[in-house]
């Protein structure tokens, strides 16, 4: 798990407590703490203060045990991908100077939790108008700069065109998104589970693309006058399309308020490797694979849902880097129980007509029945809450087809949903992640934009100028020539 105070992709970073003495980082990631990142294990990133950051380039990162610590020098393009690793695969695992650092927070303080989700059309009419808002996000349709202009009303006509489509899924689901009430009640038992840790805290509910928006949310944490505020994607594992678009959203509205500006914030990016919620994942799986009579027998399905291939290829988004990972953590601790089956992991809900991240869910189920297999356990692992592609697209689309490609017995795991360890280990992310909140930067984004466009501006007018005066200079030359 890993607080970061600021933006992910801009850089501006505060990830703590920064050090790169080998023995704090020992301290801190012991070699006997299982849930320490595996593969490369980027503990911190130094990116300092947010203005140096802009130009820093090292990154201090540890291997697979936590010690050999090495300064990683990278271009700006490089290190973003190394930032979104570093950032997904921290893990903070010093709890006892964590425990000081919250006894240390002053009593005055008003705490806050704000859980972001994707939010979902609670009646047949909110279809078009939640896809709308869906397709109008910059980061689920990433249109060229130049072109940004068309988002709007590409989105509503994709949205137009999609709605019957939803709305089937929707009807066939019960005519809305049980989303909102499932987070809901997973606010109230965080709320309750932090408390019990006697620290009293206001939990808030912040949806992307449907009520209660982030808006909201975010005008109810200052009409509360919170002082200190945990930022939790309800998303295990970091997408730019999911918490990424999320927490950009979160970012613009606090730094346009004078108020909000001022509250200490700490965003836990990810959280797909944290102990707690492995270990949740891995006892409703163990308890599901017992329906089997033949349990070893059962093929373990990991369902995610996709993202188009440009994401992770061009933009650098650790979706699918933090969901093998995860997978391979879930089996791992599988395995330590003694299970026996067998996995694969494969991606559902391709939307479009780009290349989405590949196995696709659907070819899979195909391939597996025609190879034999009988038994098949699906496990949806991009969210933890159930929703239209756990009710109607697994349990219904999936199972049709898997059942009539030759699989014999099915089964699925639910989503986490209010989980009691679930829910407890989410508490201890919020207690962890309470002594790094900072606040927002005071210097205005604005101004820097302003800058940044004047700087454009002028140097895209002399190249225009070059070019629209090139034609002219070559047939003069010509001319000289002849
Ligand atoms: C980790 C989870 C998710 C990722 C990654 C994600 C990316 C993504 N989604 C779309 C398009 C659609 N998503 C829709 C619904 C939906 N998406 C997620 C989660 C992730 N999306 C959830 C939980 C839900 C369901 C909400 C609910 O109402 O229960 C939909 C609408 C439903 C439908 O018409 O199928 C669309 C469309 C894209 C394009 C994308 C990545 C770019
Ligand atoms: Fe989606």
């Amino acid at each position: 798990m890993e607080a970061v105070g600021s933006q992910l992709y801009g850089m501006k970073l505060s990830v703590s407590p920064v050090n790169n003495s080998k023995d704090y980082l020992k301290r801190l990631c012991p070699q006997n703490q299982p849930f320490v990142a595996k593969q490369t294990a980027m503990l911190h990133c130094s990116l300092g203060s947010s203005r140096k950051s802009e130009t820093c380039s090292s990154l201090f990162m540890t291997d697979e045990n936590g010690f050999g610590t090495r300064k990683y020098s990278c271009k700006v393009r490089e290190k973003r991908k190394l930032v979104a690793n570093a950032v997904s695969s921290a893990e903070l695992c010093g709890f006892e100077d964590i425990a000081a650092e919250v006894h240390s927070i002053p009593e005055q303080e008003k705490i806050g939790v704000l859980l972001l989700n994707l939010g979902g059309p609670e009646t047949l009419q909110d279809v078009q108008p939640f896809l709308f808002n869906l397709f109008a996000d910059p980061d689920i349709i990433r249109l060229p700069r130049l072109f940004r202009f068309l988002q709007r009303p590409l989105a509503q006509l994709i949205s137009v065109l999609r709605a019957p489509k939803s709305k089937e899924g929707y009807a066939s689901i019960g005519g809305g998104s049980p989303l909102r009430k499932i987070t809901d009640e997973q606010a109230d038992a965080l709320k309750k589970a932090v408390e019990a840790k006697t620290i009293p805290v206001n939990v808030y509910v912040g949806m992307r693309y449907w009520h209660p928006f982030t808006e909201d949310a975010v005008h109810q944490i200052k009409k509360d006058k919170i002082t200190r505020l945990v930022v939790l994607p309800l998303y295990p594992q970091y997408s730019i399309s999911t918490s990424g678009s999320s927490i950009r959203v979160l970012q613009r509205l606090l730094r346009e308020d004078e108020y909000l500006r001022r509250v200490a914030v700490s965003i836990i990016q990810s959280w797909y490797q944290r102990e707690g919620y492995i270990k949740s994942m891995a006892n409703l799986i163990e308890k599901e694979l017992k329906s089997f009579s033949m349990p070893d027998e059962v093929m373990i399905f990991f369902s995610a849902h996709g993202v188009p291939v440009s994401y992770v290829e061009d933009a650098g988004d650790p979706y699918k880097q933090q969901m093998e990972e995860c997978v391979d953590l879930i089996v791992k601790e599988l395995k330590s129980r003694g299970v026996k089956s067998d996995h694969t992991l494969a991606y559902q809900s391709r939307v479009g007509p780009v290349e989405w991240l590949k196995p696709y869910t659907d070819k899979v189920l195909v391939e597996l029945g025609q190879k034999g297999v009988k038994s098949l356990l699906a496990v949806p692992i991009s969210f933890v809450s159930e929703h239209i592609e756990t009710l109607e697209e697994i349990d219904m689309e999936y199972k049709h087809l898997a059942l009539e490609s030759g699989i014999k017995n099915w089964g699925r795991v639910p989503a986490l949903g209010c989980d009691p360890s679930f829910i407890s280990d989410l508490a201890d992310a919020v207690v962890e992640a309470l002594p790094h909140a900072v606040a927002m930067t005071s210097s205005k984004p604005e101004d820097m934009d302003l800058v940044r466009s004047a700087f454009s501006l002028f140097f895209g007018s002399i190249l225009a100028f070059i070019l629209l005066l090139s034609p002219k200079l070559v047939s003069a030359y010509k001319m000289y020539l002849s």
